[in-house]
């Protein structure tokens, strides 16, 4: 059901809302104005989705990028790996300056040593749930996690739309960070727009990437307080 942009929202969490705008929906031929226009605007992390089109059907950029952009900016970086195998490329993603390296547990062979090297190189670590990735596969890891990720679109392009289907996974999420006490982020990401924005705060969910919603908007200050939950869009 729509939802109107300004409607008060009812959070399970009192932990800041942070917005990470996805740097896939950017003018490539910008970067560096786009990543100061969104950092001036109010985006709290830079968001970089990194796509080898092996594991997802479409390929993006590498550390490189990463490398060049990381002087522009004092804004986290949110490296997103949608890349099989992960493991030969996280000192690399690490030493061009992420600041969080998320990958999947499909990514293999094995996440918890995934997870290790990452905390190994004195990074965050996120692991990434698809839609149809149950929350069980990532149950016996938390002890590494700083940041879950739910996949609301199925990875690889942006400007999809939202799967209302990943709501509960939400849900069942928070319940199992609030239980384990641990200091772990929920991170929504794939057609976040202000309309669906508030249905995963309601959830449990204190990270909203946003690709489209945010540079394809005319005003992305706007843009970022009608995400976050303010007014403006
Ligand atoms: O990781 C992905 C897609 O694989 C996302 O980060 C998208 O880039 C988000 O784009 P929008 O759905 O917000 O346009």
């Amino acid at each position: 059901m729509p939802l109107p942009h300004n409607r008060r929202v009812t959070r399970s969490t009192s932990r800041p809302v942070l917005i990470a705008p996805s740097l896939l929906a950017a003018d490539f031929t910008r970067l560096a104005e786009e990543v100061a226009a969104i950092e001036s605007a109010g985006a709290d992390w830079l968001h970089l989705d990194i796509m080898d089109g092996h594991f997802v059907p479409n390929i993006s950029f590498g550390p490189a990028i990463v490398k060049a952009l990381r002087p522009l900016t004092r804004m986290p970086f949110d490296v997103h790996l949608m890349i099989a195998p992960a493991d030969p490329y996280l000192a690399a993603f690490a030493e061009a300056g992420a600041d969080l390296i998320s990958l999947h547990p499909e990514a293999g062979p094995h996440l918890h040593r995934s997870l290790q090297t990452i905390r190994g190189l004195g990074k965050k670590t996120g692991v990434v749930l698809n839609p149809g990735t149950p929350v069980e596969s990532i149950a016996h890891v938390l002890d590494l996690v700083d940041l879950i990720l739910v996949m609301t679109v199925n990875p690889g392009f942006g400007g999809q739309s939202f799967l209302e289907s990943q709501l509960p996974k939400m849900a069942t999420l928070r319940r199992m960070i609030d239980e384990s006490g641990r200091d772990i982020r929920l991170q929504i990401d794939g057609g976040v727009t202000a309309r669906t924005a508030p249905l995963c705060l309601e959830a449990g969910a204190d990270v909203l990437v946003a690709g489209t919603a945010v540079f394809g908007a005319p005003d992305r200050a706007a843009a970022i307080r009608a995400i976050r939950g303010g007014q403006g869009a």
